[in-house]
């Protein structure tokens, strides 16, 4: 069974549809990165995962059950995790009082306490720990979206949602970013992307999706759409 499938989604804005029946699966604790340029319907794809788009057809499943009615809050209770590109952190709070947030964001998903869901995610973002008491703003773009993961991942989501992770990064800070992603992608929690650096997103997930004009036009193990010249010279550029 999946962990998370979208199923023939047709979704867009005020009746222009600009998913035209979208359909991928994630198996569990696997990882998938959404790709494509410009206006292909990536950040849609990711709304209509979460929750903040309704498709007009098709089906959005988490963990074989049917979520396509849910909206965002519901979606996180049913272990929904999501990570927006923007505004993912509070500045004006430390790194621990997000933390925190997280955790609470979510009442009643699980039974550990802040302590020990606080040293499962220092476990994982080590980097985080002599940054505990530093105020969010006070980060780099990395480090904050590293606390925007760690937030997420407080709950234990058995899947977690990431839109544009590299966004706003220098490609050094990019770069750094996704080597903290690939850990997370195999610490135990169903991973979905969208991103425009090609090269980061499918170098950090086991499978990759090429979104051109909201249709699906390839997909297969990550490395191999990487690997495919004419993958590369047709949808992904030279990044
Ligand atoms: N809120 C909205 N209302 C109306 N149209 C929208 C809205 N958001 C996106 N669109 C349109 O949907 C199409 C796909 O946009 P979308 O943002 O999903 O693509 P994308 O692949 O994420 O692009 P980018 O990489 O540039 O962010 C575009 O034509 C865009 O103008």
């Amino acid at each position: 069974m999946s962990a998370f499938e979208l199923e023939a989604v047709v979704a867009g804005y005020g009746g222009r549809a600009v998913l035209h029946g979208v359909s991928l699966s994630i198996a569990a604790n696997g990882s998938l990165a959404v790709v494509g340029p410009n206006g292909s319907g990536k950040s849609t794809l990711m709304k209509t995962a979460v929750g903040l788009v309704r498709p007009t057809s098709g089906r959005v499943l988490l963990e074989g059950g049917d979520v396509t009615r849910l909206d965002a809050p519901g979606r996180a209770r049913r272990g929904l995790g999501y990570v927006p590109q923007e505004a993912n952190v509070f500045r004006n709070m430390s790194v621990r009082e997000n933390l925190k947030i997280g955790l609470e964001f979510v009442p009643g998903r699980v039974r550990a306490s802040f302590a020990q869901r606080l040293s499962a995610m220092l476990e994982l973002f080590p980097e985080l720990e002599p940054k505990l008491g530093t105020l969010a703003g006070h980060l780099s773009g990395g480090q904050r979206q590293m606390v925007a993961m760690a937030a997420a991942l407080m709950p234990a989501p058995s899947f977690l949602a990431l839109d544009e992770p590299s966004a706003g990064l220098s490609p050094r800070n990019a770069a750094l970013l996704f080597e903290v992603i690939g850990r997370v992608a195999r610490y135990g929690v169903t991973l979905l992307m969208i991103e425009q650096n090609t090269r980061l997103g499918l170098g950090a997930a086991d499978e990759g999706l090429v979104l051109v004009s909201g249709e699906v036009k390839a997909k297969g193990p990550a490395a191999g759409l990487l690997d495919d010249p004419q993958m590369r010279s047709l949808y992904l550029g030279s990044r």
